[in-house]
């Protein structure tokens, strides 16, 4: 093992996160922890990154080693510290790694699992798909040992081809619940330097997607998830939670993403658990404690054994998140918990992260609650990311006793709503609201971008939560949500006819003609071809798109929509086909391949969106040079700069147009369209320097790793926020 002095670390307090207010308190406590550092998976970061230029990869063995795939051993400068090493002291930092292109991969690593109810490209419905499918391979890239466990659907159709490079783990394993024993298969399969591990069960083979077919939503989605979604995320809709360990013997970290849940079902809210810890078991065959009794997994012994059971959690995250399809069901995603092991946990018991409930809002008040008064997971950090304020988790009062709870802390998920919204003379509006009661215990607090991360603070934003997340201002930060760079790259997609990029254009055209084919409109390279891809819901602003279509249909222009949500909108988009056939296609339905050639094919995006805390499509489309047309609001206003023809020296700035909302909402809209659409008709050089300016635009998970990296370190600066 050998060691060095660490580079200087990145300077806390030098944040490109957000203003000074956000800064952490004490920054000379960062420094207090540079000196020496030991290498820990320097071996893995280099090795990963020659070993994804060779084709090759590497392997992380059971003991903490890890191996080029190939069956060499990582040698010389990639020797990698065992893990005993690694756990002697408090957390450890790793030095800054180059990797083989001088890129700095990471300080601190760690051991991530992601457990996920839908991870790109095996199943998507939308950006949770997405960022569970990218996140997890950014971390990889950047040092950590990820993994991400996620259901195995089958829905009879050629998406279950996705899973074929799965090879199946073991023996299926029985498990207990719905009354019954259960019988659970995993498969498995080494992508991207992270291992994807899926929980099979007879529930998850059938038609339609993870959450629904063409009725509606599955009224037991909780069911189908259970099998792999652990305790921690019960209730009535939330859950994912990431977190990492460095116990020698259970190497990996845990990361639930995305369960949907229903109210009357917290008692079955265990079995993930015990799928999870009987996989995990499998390989582990030394000392790992299976959970495997009945319904109630929090604090199963007492508190003087959790001790020697329960390893001290470093670091929890959540986020909330909306289930598209599942319309006011929420979802609250713990994102990511970072756990440590101090020496002697590590020598006696093993790493546990049990929650008798699942909602992983409930999660970090469990922590807060029932966990650190008995010394357990004290130095844990908790922290909460927002990804959509208007789906909070608002059940009736009576659920609280499913939260597991003590009962004096009521008051933290406690919510009344409004005589208004009362809906008959015996309505107290009592109700409970999870995610109120994580933002009032979280150590710190995270959204998908900083404009939304303002605006969650304001009366009109804050969805009644405005004042409490104002009085956390000083732990609140936004980050940015970022691109796979892999899946979305218009010189390498397989998805679309010919490839491009912005040193040679002349492949966007031909994107274009294609398209114009696929759909059946008039094949017209000159006609400005407008898109949309998104739910079909208040959200996205499809009414103002539909307000303003009758206009638009009056420009000689082409329009495509791609959506699903919404039977209104779904039989609008059906509709105006009809009536505007040489103009106007309306693809009702989630197709991604659709969903790249529309990105490539399209000149201009629409995202008139109300409200949007990150929004992915934009990215998407600047990095193929379609020139977005976006609502100025959360991660839309953040990412899209207006274009300024003036600027420098009549050059021209910017990478889309922004429009601001007032009453009559849709002109503006349309009045930002309108432009847009001339500018392309008129002035071809501006509109090539558009195109241009947004395909430079870095917006790689990278940039967003590296910046959750740095909310980490200042979450372990302050002491927890509730003891
Ligand atoms: N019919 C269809 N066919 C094919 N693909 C389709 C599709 N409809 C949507 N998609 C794809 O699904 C993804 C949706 O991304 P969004 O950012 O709009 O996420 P969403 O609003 O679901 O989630 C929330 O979480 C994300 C992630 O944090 C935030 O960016 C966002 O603001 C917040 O509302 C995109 O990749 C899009 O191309």
């Amino acid at each position: 093992m050998g060691t060095l002095l660490a580079p200087p670390p990145l300077h806390p307090c030098t944040s490109f996160l957000n203003s000074p207010e956000t800064t952490p308190k004490s920054c000379a406590a960062s420094f207090l922890r540079q000196g020496k550092t030991k290498i820990g998976y320097l071996a893995l970061c280099r090795s990963l990154a020659d070993g994804n230029k060779n084709n090759g990869g590497v392997r992380s063995m059971q003991d903490g080693s890890s191996i080029i795939e190939g069956g060499k051993k990582a040698e010389g400068d990639s020797k990698v510290i065992d893990s005993k090493d690694k756990l002697a002291t408090d957390r450890e930092e790793v030095a800054e790694v180059i990797g083989g292109e001088g890129k700095v991969l990471t300080r601190v690593t760690h051991s991530i699992v992601f457990v996920t109810a839908e991870a790109a490209p095996y199943s998507k419905t939308g950006g949770l798909g997405d960022v569970c499918g990218s996140l997890p391979t950014a971390l990889a890239a950047r040092g950590h040992r990820v993994m991400v466990v996620s259901p195995r659907y089958l829905h009879g159709g050629p998406s279950d081809k996705k899973f074929a490079g799965a090879s199946e783990v073991g023996s299926p394993t029985k498990i207990y619940c719905f009354g019954g024993e259960q019988e659970v298969g995993f498969f498995h399969e080494f992508r991207a330097g992270v291992d994807w591990v899926f929980v099979d069960h007879p529930s998850y083979h059938r038609p339609g997607n993870p959450y629904g077919d063409i009725f509606g939503a599955f009224g037991h989605c909780f069911l189908l998830l259970t099998f792999f979604v652990p305790s921690f995320f019960w209730l009535s809709s939330f859950g994912s939670l990431y977190f990492v360990t460095q116990h020698v013997k259970l190497p990996w970290c845990f990361h639930w993403e995305g369960s949907l849940m229903e109210r009357n079902v917290c008692s079955l809210s265990t079995i993930g658990m015990q799928a999870l810890y009987q996989f995990v078991d499998s390989r582990n065959s030394e000392g790992i404690l299976c959970l495997k009794s009945g319904s109630r997994l929090m604090l199963p012994f007492p508190a003087s054994r959790c001790l020697t059971k329960i390893g001290k959690c470093d670091m929890v995250e959540l986020k909330t998140f909306q289930f598209p399809c599942i319309g006011l069901v929420s979802i609250v995603n713990v994102v990511l918990v970072r756990m440590r092991i101090i020496s002697e946990i590590w020598e006696n018991g093993h790493c546990c992260f049990v929650s008798p409930v699942g909602v992983s809002g409930n999660f970090i008040m469990l922590l807060a609650a029932k966990y650190r008064p008995y010394g357990v997971y004290k130095d844990s950090r908790s922290i909460l990311v927002i990804h959509n304020l208007a789906h909070q988790g608002v059940e009736p009062a009576a659920s609280y006793n499913n939260l597991g709870l003590p009962l004096e802390w009521y008051g933290a998920v406690e919510w009344v709503f409004p005589t208004w919204a009362r809906t008959h003379a015996l309505d107290t509006g009592k109700a409970v609201n999870v995610l109120k009661g994580a933002i009032v215990t979280a150590d710190r607090i995270l959204t998908v971008s900083q404009g939304y991360a303002w605006e969650i603070t304001t009366a009109e934003g804050g969805y009644g939560l405005d004042e409490l997340l104002s009085s956390r201002k000083s732990v609140l930060n936004g980050i940015t949500n970022g691109v796979d760079a892999a899946e979305w790259n218009p010189s390498l997609d397989e998805h679309i006819p010919s490839n491009y990029s912005i040193h040679d254009l002349s492949g966007k055209v031909e994107c274009k003609i294609a398209l114009q084919k696929e759909l059946g409109l008039p094949i017209r390279p000159d006609c400005p071809l407008i898109g949309f891809i998104g739910r079909l819901d208040y959200q996205k602003g499809i009414d103002i798109i539909l307000s303003a279509t009758p206009e638009l249909m009056e420009e000689d222009i082409q329009f495509v929509m791609l959506g699903s949500g919404e039977r209104q909108y779904e039989d609008w988009m059906r509709v105006t086909e009809a009536h505007y056939r040489d103009k106007y296609r309306g693809w009702v339905g989630f197709n991604v391949p659709i969903s790249h050639r529309i990105t490539a094919g399209c000149d201009i995006l629409l995202m008139p969106s109300r409200f949007e805390p990150c929004g992915l499509n934009q990215l998407y489309a600047m990095r193929y040079g379609t020139v977005p047309v976006v609502h100025g609001t959360g991660g839309l206003r953040d990412t899209v700069e207006n274009f300024n023809p003036y600027a420098r020296e009549s050059l021209g700035e910017g990478t889309g147009y922004v429009f601001i909302f007032s009453t009559d909402v849709w002109e503006f809209f349309s009045y930002a369209l309108k432009i847009a659409i001339q500018t392309y008709r008129e002035h071809k050089s501006s509109w090539e320097g558009l195109m241009k300016r947004g395909m430079e635009r870095d917006c790689t998970w990278d940039k967003a790793a590296i910046k959750y990296e740095q909310v980490f370190e200042w979450a372990f600066i302050d002491p927890p926020y509730v003891i």
